[in-house]
Formats: C-alpha cells, sequence, structure tokens
C-alpha cells in the first residue's frame, strides 16, 4: 500500500445502540475478520475492544461500547464511565437500531444522551438486521430513526448477510477528518492477544447457560507461551486461562457433571484461539469462585476493569 497522501483521513468511530441490536456483529463485519465477541444474549460487550480499517484513502478505528442500561452494581456505573468516555473520544458516530423493533424509550434516551456527551459528533444513523425485515418495513424504520435527531447520514445494513457494510464503512469514513495512519497497515486491534483469548473463552462459556451468568463470568489469561518444538511435530501454543465466577452454584453450572460442560467450552473456544495465535492450542481451563466480583474495587482491578 502506498503511503498515505495529503487527502487521507482517519479517526476514532463506535457504535452505540440499545444492547442486542447488532454493534458487535457490524462492527466485526466492517473489519472483516472476528475481534469482538458477539453473543444472543444482552450485554456481553465489556471492553472497549478495537478494530482498525485500513485503505488507501483511509483509516478508521472502531471502538466497541457495552450495551446501554442503568448501572446496578459498580461494575455497571464503571460501564457507563466507560461508554461515556468512549463517546466525547471519537469522531463518528454509527447509531443503531435494529429493522424488526420499534424505535422505544431506549432509543430516544441514547439519542438525547449523545447529544449531551457528543454534541459536535457527526452522527450515522444506522438500520441494523435488515434481512429480518421486509422492504417496507427497512424503509419506514430509516424514516423513523430520521425523525429521532440529526444524522449525517442514514443508511440500512445486514451484518450477518453482508449486505451495504461497505456503504456503512464508506460513510463512516466519509465523517473523518484529515489526518494520518495512525496504526501500522496490517493491524485489526491493538487489544493484547491475551484480552482476545479471554474473550473467546468467555463467549464459549456463555454458550446456552442461563439469563443471570452472562454478568458473573470473567476469564483472565494467566499464562501462555510457544511449547518446545518436538521433532515431526506442528507447533504448539499452550495457553492456561482461569473463569472466574461468583457463586458455588455457578461453578457447578460451569464445570458441568464430571466437567463435561468446561470440556466443551475448550473445544468451542480453541479454533477461534488457535485462528488468534496461529497455531494448534493446548488450553487449560480452571474456574474458580471470586465472591462478589462485580462489586468488590480490588477484584475488578485483578480482572482488569480499571
Ligand atoms: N439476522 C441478523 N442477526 C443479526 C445481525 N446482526 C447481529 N445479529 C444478531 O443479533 C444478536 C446480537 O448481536 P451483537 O452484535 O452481539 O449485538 P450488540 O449490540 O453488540 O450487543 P451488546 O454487546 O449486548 O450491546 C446476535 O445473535 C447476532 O447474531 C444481522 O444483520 N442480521
Amino acid at each position: 500500500m502506498p503511503p498515505p497522501g495529503p487527502e487521507h483521513r482517519s479517526g476514532f468511530a463506535c457504535f452505540v445502540g440499545r444492547p442486542n441490536v447488532g454493534k458487535s456483529t457490524l462492527l466485526n463485519a466492517v473489519v472483516g475478520s472476528k475481534i469482538a465477541i458477539t453473543s444472543d444474549k444482552p450485554q456481553t460487550t465489556r471492553r472497549a475492544i478495537r478494530g482498525i480499517v485500513t485503505r488507501p484513502d483511509a483509516q478508521l478505528v472502531i471502538v466497541d461500547t457495552p450495551g446501554m442500561h442503568k448501572p446496578r452494581t459498580l461494575l455497571g456505573e464503571r460501564l457507563g464511565d466507560l461508554i461515556r468516555s468512549v463517546w466525547s473520544d471519537v469522531d463518528v458516530v454509527g447509531f443503531c437500531v435494529p429493522a424488526d423493533e420499534p424505535i422505544g424509550p431506549g432509543d430516544r434516551r441514547i439519542a438525547a444522551d449523545l447529544t449531551k456527551e457528543a454534541p459536535r459528533s457527526p452522527v450515522v444513523g444506522i438500520v441494523t438486521k435488515t434481512d429480518r425485515a421486509r422492504p417496507e418495513q427497512v424503509a419506514a424504520q430509516l424514516q423513523a430513526l430520521a425523525q429521532l435527531r440529526e444524522f449525517a447520514h442514514v443508511v440500512p445494513v445486514s451484518a450477518t448477510a453482508g449486505t451495504q457494510v461497505d456503504v456503512v464503512t464508506d460513510l463512516l469514513i466519509d465523517c473523518l477528518p484529515p489526518g494520518p495512519r495512525f496504526y501500522p497497515d496490517a493491524e485489526l486491534t491493538d487489544e493484547p492477544v491475551e484480552t482476545l483469548i479471554a474473550e473467546l473463552v468467555r463467549e464459549a462459556a456463555l454458550d446456552g447457560v442461563r439469563e443471570e451468568l452472562p454478568h458473573s463470568v470473567a476469564v483472565v489469561v494467566d499464562e501462555m507461551g510457544p511449547r518446545e518444538r518436538e521433532p515431526g511435530r506442528p507447533p504448539l501454543t499452550d495457553v492456561y486461562a482461569t473463569i472466574f465466577v461468583e457463586r458455588d452454584s455457578q461453578k457447578a453450572i460451569i464445570l458441568g457433571s464430571k466437567g463435561s460442560r468446561l470440556s466443551r467450552i475448550g473445544t468451542r473456544a480453541r479454533p477461534g484461539i488457535e485462528a488468534l495465535v496461529g497455531t494448534k492450542v493446548y488450553l487449560d481451563l480452571h474456574v474458580t469462585v471470586a465472591k462478589e466480583w462485580q462489586r468488590d474495587p480490588k477484584q475488578l482491578r485483578r480482572l482488569g476493569f480499571d
């Protein structure tokens, strides 16, 4: 890729919207690689994971924010702070509403908060999940969204069908100021690999568990590194990770009968980790009860929520 010319644009974007509207899936589709964690349960995204799109004419850095919700715990409050600090930092905001659900008070609250926290940022209105709605429903939703506030552009997209994803990227880039490239060409995300691995394990651990468990699960990679190569064997990376839960009963859920669920979590997480590190992976998972970790500042720090 040639060095950026004088017309080069760069900057930061984030997607906002109610939980479960498809923000992480859209981020993945725009960046073209699986880097943020998606799940069919609301509020699985905790960290500001960045995806980076590098083109000859622009570099777009996308920050993923957690779903909006009323704080119930210390963790909830920190999430709120994280969201607001992200909003005031970005050059353009993508405001997502799904095509198949009416616009409601939650969307109006986010629109009002946006105006308050990021009064100068251009906002692109995005109607997501268009594959789930009829064309006339999508058209009506675009109109309804346009009533909500002022938008630089309004656009429909289906991240899972891959429809209009390029248009969303173009419109976000259109709102960026002129500027240099912040990151080298090939880098998709600047999160440490341990964080991405921990998120993959957490996603696998949350698969098929009850609604109340998601907020109680945190994952930390304790240690990882290449194993000494044996002749004739493919390279192998050892990964040791701990799954933290708040109660013994939750530990039992994660473990399953005779550890069967824990081994399924490993099986489910491993392919993504292998894709990430580029070798076969030996994944050692351990479950620990850290009582009330969501309410304890010391534990929160240990788990990376500073
Ligand atoms: N049919 C369809 N489903 C989608 C689309 N985009 C996302 N989904 C699904 O909607 C659910 C939520 O998607 P996420 O990307 O995790 O939503 P989110 O807004 O990041 O959610 P939070 O992390 O809770 O804020 C998942 O089950 C996705 O597979 C889409 O374009 N079409």
